[in-house]
């Protein structure tokens, strides 16, 4: 795959304006040296234990080969079936990684029931389930480590032969006993710059993926990021990223380009930059979205291919990127961490995360179910009082202010309800404004950053269900239907709240499929299809 960058219209205006900043305060050479200084005083002690992704090489050269022995032995025993539990960027970068090389791995970022229990039920005699968490204490991941164990014990099966874990030195999860195997990672790199850390590449390589050409890939581009030079892409794609008032980053990529990137990009761009009241909104869309028919003041297009086109229309704004999947991971972070400088702000920490965590808490220890507004077939609407589905909607898109963007978040099963996707592209042709469409409980430690501590602009649609089916999570008060419902409430409180003051409207499904049949046709879609 090309490797190149091409900047247009304002985007370029960006990179120019910026770029003789950069290459003065050495930005490049001093990413790459781990200078901690860079994004001022009160950044500084975190920046100095998360810049270790700048060098993912020396930690590789060890780690490589035990991940291929611990696959040849999986293999040898006829585990082929890698399933991998971990929330945000404890597993983006796996799935991207083995989808581009067409091997196959489950992800199980969820607390849905369905989805959960879907993954739990399958094929367990030939599964090894990956329990990734840096910090070793993640809700979702703890509770899928504890389903699995439970359900290999009820499958006779030793879960000290089929788990595996990855996680920070010291960590909750630091400890060998009742498991297969324990790769930690480096303690200096945050979740979301850890694609080339053992976060990307243990359950990458134990699924089958080619993770030396991986790195051989981030390798070819490493020197050159680390150079204070103005071919220095990240530089410019840095600079293109903090264009002054395009601050919605639209996401499109052609049939050849890395499948599944943007879900990656994301989370580092948004849990990075969306802090203090700023940031950029990543919006994953694609080739015909209606936002890049005819792109609004604030946005920024972001076309990703397999090969760069030769001619780009100069006067019009719009970032084009090509690169193999290992240098591209490589060229965000730096980017993201240069952006995170012109913006002033800190790209390591995630200071708004923890207010939706501890909602969901407190709502677990005291659930309350509170009355529905109104009642629309099999759709409780809770934060309207309209007088249909349809009006319950336009009422919410109303209130999107001038540069603001709609957030549907769907606490929901990304499988098996994934025709709802199609509501991005009707909302956003309605609407006129950017969509995202976020899974949850997976976007919170992604976009959900940004909700909550990026510019209030946002209205947010969220979708939840009823579960006709639960799955227990042993050794807990609740199961993964409470957990869910926790988090989906506990999200919306904080949306809610004096300080956010954001419009929530929630849309609760009493039964999945009606719920979902429902809402599709409110808004003139038959069974998912346009
Ligand atoms: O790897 P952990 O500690 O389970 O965290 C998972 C994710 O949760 C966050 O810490 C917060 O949402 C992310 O930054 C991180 O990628």
């Amino acid at each position: 795959m090309e490797l190149g960058l091409v900047t247009s219209g304002a985007a370029l205006a960006s990179v120019e304006k910026y770029l003789p900043r950069l290459l003065e305060d050495k930005v490049g050479s001093r990413i790459a040296a781990q200078d901690p200084t860079l994004w001022g005083p009160e950044a500084e002690s975190e920046a100095a234990i998360r810049l270790g992704w700048t060098n993912p090489f020396d930690t590789a050269e060890e780690l490589v080969p035990a991940i291929l022995n611990l696959r040849d032995e999986l293999v040898a025993e006829g585990l082929t079936r890698i399933v991998l539990c971990g929330m945000g960027g404890s597993s983006l970068a796996p799935e991207v990684i083995t989808a581009n090389d067409g091997v196959d791995l489950v992800v199980c970022d969820t607390t849905d029931p369905q989805m959960v229990s879907a993954i739990l039920n399958e094929d367990l005699q030939h599964t090894v389930v990956v329990i990734a968490s840096k910090s070793g204490s993640t809700v979702e991941t703890d509770s899928q480590r504890r389903a699995f164990t439970a359900a290999f014990q009820a499958a006779d099966i030793d879960p000290a032969t089929r788990l595996v874990l990855v996680t920070d030195p010291g960590s909750p999860m630091d400890d060998p006993s009742g498991v297969r195997a324990v790769f930690t990672a480096d303690p200096n790199v945050g979740g979301r710059y850890s694609a080339l850390t053992a976060f990307g590449l243990v359950p990458s390589g134990l699924a089958g993926a080619d993770i030396d050409a991986l790195l051989e890939e981030a390798g070819l581009v490493s020197d050159l990021l680390a150079e204070d030079d103005e071919d220095n892409l990240a530089l410019h794609l840095g600079a293109a990223l903090a264009t002054t008032g395009r601050d919605k980053l639209v996401f499109a990529s052609d049939a050849q380009a890395l499948a599944g990137f943007g879900d990656w990009a994301e989370q580092l761009i948004a849990e990075s930059t969306g802090k203090l009241g700023k940031g950029i909104l990543p919006v994953v869309a694609h080739l015909n979205a209606p936002e890049l028919r005819d792109p609004a003041g604030d946005v920024m297009p972001l076309y990703l291919y397999g090969q760069l086109p030769d001619e780009v229309a100069e006067d019009t704004t719009a970032i084009h990127f090509s690169a193999p999947l290992g240098a591209a991971f490589l060229i965000f972070e730096y980017a993201t961490a240069v952006a995170g400088y012109l913006l002033q702000l800190n790209p390591f920490d995630q200071p708004d995360v923890e207010a939706a965590k501890a909602a969901a808490r407190t709502l677990l220890d005291a659930p309350s179910a509170g009355e529905p507004d109104a009642v629309f077939g099999a759709i409780e609407v809770y934060g309207s009082t309209a007088d249909s589905l349809a009006d319950a909607l336009e009422q919410l898109t109303a209130q999107l202010p001038e540069n603001g963007y709609l957030a549907i978040q769907a606490y929901l099963d990304r499988h098996g309800d994934a025709k709802l996707q199609s509501l991005r592209d009707v909302l956003a042709e309605r609407t006129g404004r950017p969509v995202t469409f976020g899974w949850g409980p997976r976007f919170l430690h992604s976009t959900g950053q940004y909700h909550k501590g990026g510019p209030r602009t946002g209205v947010y649609l969220q979708l939840t269900t009823q579960s006709q089916r639960d799955v227990q999570i042993p050794g807990r008060s609740f199961g993964f239907a409470g957990l869910i419902a926790a988090q989906a409430s506990g999200d919306a409180n904080v949306l809610c709240d004096e300080e956010h003051a954001r419009p929530v409207l929630r849309l609760h499904f009493t039964d999945r499929a009606a719920g979902t049949a429902q809402l599709l046709a409110a808004l003139g879609l038959e069974d998912g299809a346009q």
